[in-house]
């Protein structure tokens, strides 16, 4: 009987998805990591490029404002149209400046006096304001010192910011302060830019200062520095206009840019620049600092998903399809595979059940090569094979071997009147009384046709004669029914009884147990002979 062959198809499909899959994944994250390497690299080469121009551009406005400052310092009588020709001749158009200033230092003693003199002197409408708290310009008052703005260059309309105090922001009072105690240029943190008492949209800018002294020279203490400060010289750059140049091809390609203070002010570079407050840059950013003219920025490069997406080599499509191809190979193998297992298990199942077969007629024949088919009894060589054994053992052990021959009485006449079934009926229910008469020890052969041999171990001639007796009873008692009828057969047998003596051998033995069994048909059958 085969057995089935069982294949798992439906467990194999899903494990096979979930490894080309996992195979296809794992690959994909892997370069895609390499791409973000290559990505995070290029982005860090940009912005090395980008601080070194940014710090130069700033070097360069300070310059510029270095050489507007030496005019205010020698100059005793500045005008504005003066210092517009000069500011504008050292500030070219096209320059990112937004507005140069000239801020002198008004003390609070002649506050009045120095607005009611420019008044007179320059502009009908001027006046002196100052923001509150919240950054709304105001009009100044009570201030022990002022650096309103009294002249200005300016790239835009915002001709007001004359008279401005821009101290006001705290980014650039700090810058203000620090550049008048070192006496050098300072850059200032980020704040909007006020241009006008009025101004609604404030651009977010920085400021460069330069303090001014009297002739250009320097003084060499703290309090000279301050005591001698004539005003300042500033340029108030927009980040949108200043740096956007700089970071216009990155941010056009959906890098987004952040500059950070030494305030940490934080100022989001985009399609507008927009101050944060209260959120942080992106950790994934590609960051920098630069430190110029006494500031400390931070540039951090953040690429947006569709910027890397869009510099990645790798295609999800591409690996969709390995997926697919890498299923295909598996179940293409693992069918080729089955198909061989599948023929090997049915080839071993066949095998088995012929070895099976095999088996059992080895079997089947040693037991038809040594035992009577009719009776199952021992046949003739099975026999004489133990006899010689016996014969042997009972020497070796002194016991006494007794041998009855046995004969079935008219058997033919048996067979010529009730025929050959029933014949053979009588022979097997004789061999069975033998079998139930005889010891177990015992080894009962079907000698001949109707001829039988029961060979008693240990047994002296005095109890082989019983059993013989019993076994001629017995046999007397049976009675076969005759197939197809009812009628009833009896059977007698004749024996010859002997025991081994010291010089028999086999033939000899049984020579004699056959010389009594003639003796017992020839005394008139149905008896045992003793010899
Ligand atoms: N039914 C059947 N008959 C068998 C078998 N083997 C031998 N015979 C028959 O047994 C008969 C033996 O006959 P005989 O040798 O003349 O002996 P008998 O008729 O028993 O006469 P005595 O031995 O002198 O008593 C023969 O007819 C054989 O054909 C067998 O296996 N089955």
């Amino acid at each position: 009987m085969f057995r089935r062959f069982y294949f798992p198809f439906v467990l194999f499909h899903v494990v096979a998805f979930l490894f080309s899959a996992t195979l296809a994944v794992y690959t994909y994250s892997t370069l895609k990591g390499k791409d973000a390497l290559q990505v995070e690299r290029a982005l860090d080469r940009k912005l090395g490029q980008l601080l070194d121009e940014i710090s130069n551009e700033l070097q360069n406005q300070v310059d510029k404002l270095r050489s507007i400052s030496s005019y205010v310092a020698l100059t005793d009588e500045v005008t504005p149209s003066g210092f517009d020709d000069y500011a504008k001749e050292f500030s070219q158009a096209g320059d990112s400046w937004l507005l140069v200033e000239w801020q002198p230092i008004v003390k609070s003693v002649n506050r009045t006096e120095f607005e009611e003199s420019i008044r007179q002197r320059y502009l009908q409408d001027f006046r002196l304001w100052e923001p509150d708290s919240d950054g709304n310009p105001i009009a100044a008052q009570h201030r022990p010192e002022h650096v309103p703005v009294l002249f200005v260059s300016t790239q835009t309309d915002a001709n007001d910011t004359r008279g401005l105090d821009l101290a006001w922001s705290q980014e650039r009072m700090k810058s203000k302060y620090i550049a008048r105690d070192t006496g050098n240029a300072q850059l200032s943190g980020f704040f909007p830019i006020v241009l006008a008492p009025d101004t609604e949209a404030l651009p977010i800018g920085f400021a460069i200062t330069l303090p001014v002294y009297a002739n250009g020279v320097v003084p060499k203490t703290l309090s000279a520095r301050n005591a001698q400060i004539k005003g300042y010289i500033a340029g108030v750059f927009s980040i949108e206009d200043t740096m956007r140049r700089y970071f216009n091809l990155l941010t056009r390609r959906g890098v987004e840019i952040y500059l950070q203070d030494t305030e940490q002010n934080i100022i989001w570079v985009d399609s507008q620049s927009v101050r944060l407050t209260s959120s942080d840059v992106p950790r994934s950013s590609t960051t920098g600092a630069i430190s110029a003219i006494g500031q400390k920025w931070t540039i951090s490069l953040v690429p947006s998903e569709d910027y890397l997406t869009r510099n990645t080599s790798l295609n999800p499509l591409v690996f969709a399809s390995a997926i697919i191809v890498i299923w295909i190979v598996l179940a293409l193998l693992v069918t080729w595979i089955y198909r061989i297992n599948r023929q090997l298990f049915y080839a071993k199942d066949r095998l088995e059940d012929a070895l099976q077969k095999v088996k059992s007629s080895e079997k089947h024949y040693a037991r038809l090569s040594k035992h009577d088919s009719l009776t199952g009894l021992l046949n003739r060589r099975a026999f004489f094979d133990i006899l010689d054994k016996e014969i042997a053992r009972s020497r070796r052990f002194n016991d006494s071997l007794c041998l009855l021959v046995a004969d079935l009485d008219d058997f033919k006449r048996i067979n010529d009147t009730y025929g050959h079934i029933t014949g053979d009926l009588v022979l097997k229910q004789f061999a069975d009384t033998c079998v139930h008469c005889c010891r177990e020890q015992d080894v009962i052969c079907r000698y001949g046709g109707e001829e039988f041999a029961v060979l008693m171990l240990n047994t002296s001639i005095e109890e082989g004669e019983m059993i013989a007796r019993r076994l001629l009873q017995e046999v007397n008692n049976l009675q076969t029914e005759v197939v197809g009828s009812k009628h009833l057969v009896n059977v007698t047998f004749s024996g010859g009884l002997t025991v081994l003596k010291a010089e028999d051998d086999m033939e000899s033995l049984m020579a004699r147990g056959d010389h009594a069994l003639y003796e017992s048909k020839h005394l008139g059958r149905n008896r045992i002979t003793v010899e």
